[in-house]
């Protein structure tokens, strides 16, 4: 499987007034974008502003209402489809990985990639295809093509999902839609030096993230996508974060020293506790003890893995001694498509789920006033899409500040939020970090586990985690993303020995 590109510089894929709708959403109006042989295209925008039907359309996946695609400079926009012969070489990893959870990786690679592989002992074949190049891209990416994707983590599948957009014969554009959300560093520093090898051959490379500073990094060229319309392309090459987030038309407010002091100052370390941990010790857990204050914010950090969701877990489902809860939870899942929406559900029915009981009388429930909560929720957190929309209809990042909003909407005292803010758009992602501090200064308590070490700015106490131990726990201004990096990867002589 060779990726043998045509000349660098020369058009791959070109979209010529491309417009697309769906019932009453124009997703796309009249987009004009052209990927180039050898480069690396960044795509940013909104959550809803319309990058993954545009690439749906520039793979093929989907056909446009009006305007045309071009591939090597053929019009093919009348052949798309799952079958359409001319976007063989144009591949897409999915956001949301398109993998099949119930087949083993090998069975996936060959539903996708069947037309290059043999028929005979194609499970082998599909085997041995797969693990090379996760092997090529992924170094150390701990999966086998034998495992079921069920059983995989979100970072795992991610990682098969984007080997698996990669194994054709021939590849002239590939697509990666948020493929580093998922990833740890390591992970994506390996994705990315593939990128580069890729573009190296004249395959051309269109990256979709919310992460402005990554695509800056990566991409020789930025497309701003806003309301499905390209508004501005630029070189990379000098241009910097808040000149993206301009063109984006973004206002980012980012918390101001007096906003961080009025957090610290404020923070109930001597309120009532609403969680503890006392020394707890399970699978992934050692000695852990920790303490969440009635309306206190508390992050949980470190690298991917080290035990932070074993600690939501604990205080998800409280069963043992050393674990002490108060009050009713809400808990909002990072992993939206296996434990996050109800597919068959309107936007309004995922979102009220868990408050229609509080909001209910003598058990009977009151339409009226759902329908109220609701409505302040989307307006609140701008869901575009609307409460009637099917949740399956709405943009990734819109899926997911529904989730968040169904948590804030209960009346939990103790919500736990897993990682929850992948694939949001940077404008999105502060309003929730301000909705988080607004709920916290009306008493109620998070527990946020995040990989983004940014994040924890947010919060008035961070515990850094570490082979399952607490190694730091940093209030108010200690909070800072180098101390949490630094600490994440101080190694004790203690901790060795134990491992
Ligand atoms: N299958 C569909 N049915 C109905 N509406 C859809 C469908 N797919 C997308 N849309 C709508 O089209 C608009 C653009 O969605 P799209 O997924 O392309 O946005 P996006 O820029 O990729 O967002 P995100 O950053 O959140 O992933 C949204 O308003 C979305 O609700």
């Amino acid at each position: 499987m060779d990726n043998r590109g045509p000349q660098a510089g020369r058009p791959v894929v070109i979209a010529k007034g491309v417009t697309k709708t769906y019932g009453r959403t124009r997703a796309l109006a009249g987009v004009d974008l052209e990927v180039r042989a050898g480069e690396v295209l960044g795509l940013v925008g909104h959550n809803g502003a319309g990058k993954s039907t545009l690439m749906r359309v520039l793979a093929g996946l989907e056909g446009c209402d009006e305007g045309a695609v071009l591939v090597h400079g053929k019009e093919v926009s009348g052949e798309a489809g799952p079958r359409a012969a001319d976007f063989r070489a144009v591949r897409m990893a999915y956001q949301e990985t398109s993998l099949c959870p119930d087949l083993t990786i090998a069975e996936n690679i060959w539903v996708s990639s069947r037309h290059c592989l043999p028929r005979v002992r194609w499970r082998r074949a599909a085997g041995d295809a797969v693990r090379r190049r996760l092997d090529e891209m992924f170094p150390g990416h701990g999966v086998s093509p034998r495992d079921r994707v069920e059983d995989l983590s979100i970072a795992q599948r991610q990682m098969v999902e984007i080997t698996r957009a990669s194994l054709v014969d021939r590849l002239d554009l590939l697509i990666l839609d948020e493929p580093t959300e998922s990833l740890g560093p390591d992970a994506a520093r390996s994705l990315y030096d593939y990128v580069r090898r890729l573009t190296a051959d004249g395959t051309a490379v269109l990256l979709i993230s919310h992460r402005i500073r990554e695509v800056l990094s990566v991409a020789d060229r930025v497309a701003v996508l806003r309301d499905g319309a390209v508004t501005a392309e630029r070189a990379s090459a000098g241009l910097g974060e808040q000149d993206v987030l301009t063109l984006m038309g973004a206002h980012v407010a980012v918390p101001s020293d007096k906003e961080r002091a009025a957090v610290s100052a404020g923070g109930p370390a001597d309120g009532a506790v609403v969680a503890e941990l006392r020394g707890a010790t399970a699978p992934g857990l050692r000695d852990v003890s920790l303490r969440v204050g009635a309306g206190e914010v508390v992050g949980l950090a470190g690298l991917a893995g080290q035990g932070q969701q074993e600690v939501l877990e604990r205080l998800w489902r409280p069963v043992r001694r050393d674990t002490k809860v108060r009050g009713t939870r809400a808990y909002v899942p990072g992993d939206r498509q296996r434990s996050g929406v109800l597919p068959l559900w309107s936007v309004a029915e995922n979102l009220i789920v868990t408050a229609m009981r509080g909001l209910a009388r003598q058990g009977l429930r009151r339409p009226a006033q759902e329908r109220a909560a609701v409505g302040d929720w989307v307006e609140r957190l701008a869901i575009r899409g609307g409460a009637d929309a099917g949740i399956t209809e709405l943009s990734g990042g819109n899926q997911q500040k529904v989730i968040v909003a169904r948590a804030f909407a209960s009346t939990a005292e103790l919500v736990l939020l897993d990682d929850p803010f992948r694939g949001v758009d940077v404008h999105t992602k502060t309003d929730l970090y301000g909705l988080i501090r607004q709920e916290a200064a009306q008493g109620r308590s998070v527990v946020w586990y995040s990989s983004e070490n940014a994040e924890m700015a947010h919060c008035d106490r961070v515990y850094v985690f570490r082979a399952g131990r607490v190694v730091a726990e940093l209030v108010g201004e200690e909070i800072s993303e180098e101390r949490i990096i630094a600490v994440s990867f101080a190694e004790s002589d203690g901790e060795q020995s134990n491992e």
